[in-house]
């Protein structure tokens, strides 16, 4: 039982049609927590993360954001949040400077924070030097992925959203977002909540996982254990083991 809970999800059932995205999930994430959901394409990660951050509703369940729920009380729960989805872009004719101004000017007009600190950490945070004042047009993946990274952080959320926050990056890359997060996560006693199929990401950046698979969270538990339940020697083995014993009972 986790005492400061920043997150408690309950029953969470999703349908598209007739396809059931999620069919029952619960967890919870403490206060400053690295909260991981890791599965396969198709789990549905992405469903219950795009619940959380309000831009779609659950058929049945119910999610609560330090209290407040994710469908009465949405838009107090966008105030306590950052969501970063799996297929962001930016706006490619802004520099990255301008880029974070203007999402900076945008936060502070709908909550009152200081536009100035969080322009300040954003540009700490994503860390791309002289390059931040080029046109996002000309950034690599990495780069792009870095900036949004910080756009998502520079607000202090009580609860960063991060979809697959590293995919599609080369290793020195994913390397340092994930550091990033990390260090940012200890420092501000912010929770986050990231997906991932990389199993081994998950290992490195989070405190506790939970593992899904079809719909279903199949375990949760923090890495270690996880691969003591399983005498597996990575997540990897783990989810195999897990998602097996799903499939066959
Ligand atoms: N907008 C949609 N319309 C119809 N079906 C959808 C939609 N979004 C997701 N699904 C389906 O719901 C299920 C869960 O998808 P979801 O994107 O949540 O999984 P995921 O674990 O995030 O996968 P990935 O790693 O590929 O992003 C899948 O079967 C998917 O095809």
């Amino acid at each position: 039982m986790i005492k400061d809970l920043a997150v408690n999800v309950l029953n969470l059932e999703k349908a598209y049609g007739r396809v059931w995205a999620l069919k029952g999930i619960s967890f919870s994430i403490g206060k400053g927590e690295i909260f991981g959901l890791i599965g396969p394409n198709g789990a549905g990660k992405s469903t219950t993360l795009k619940i959380l951050a309000t831009l779609i509703p659950p058929d049945r369940g119910r999610a609560e954001m330090m209290g407040h729920d994710v469908v009465r009380e949405s838009e107090k729960v966008r105030r306590l949040i950052s969501y970063l989805p799996e297929e962001a872009g930016a706006y490619k004719n802004l520099t990255g400077y301008e880029y974070l101004r203007f999402m900076a000017r945008l936060y502070s007009n709908a909550t009152g924070k200081d536009e100035g600190e969080m322009l300040e950490l954003g540009v700490e945070l994503a860390g791309l030097g002289t390059r931040l004042y080029d046109k996002v047009a000309t950034y690599s993946k990495g780069m792009t992925r870095k900036l949004l990274l910080a756009r998502a952080l520079m607000v202090v959320p009580r609860l960063a959203i991060l979809d697959e926050p590293t995919s599609g990056l080369d290793i020195v890359n994913a390397y340092e977002i994930r550091k990033r997060i990390k260090e940012f996560s200890r420092e501000q006693g912010v929770s986050v909540l990231v997906s991932s199929h990389n199993m081994l990401e998950v290992e490195f950046l989070c405190d506790r996982v939970a593992i899904m698979h079809k719909g279903l969270i199949v375990e949760t538990g923090t890495p270690e254990e996880l691969k003591a339940k399983y005498g597996a020697e990575n997540l990897e083995e783990v989810f195999v083991k897990a998602s097996r014993r799903v499939t066959y009972g």
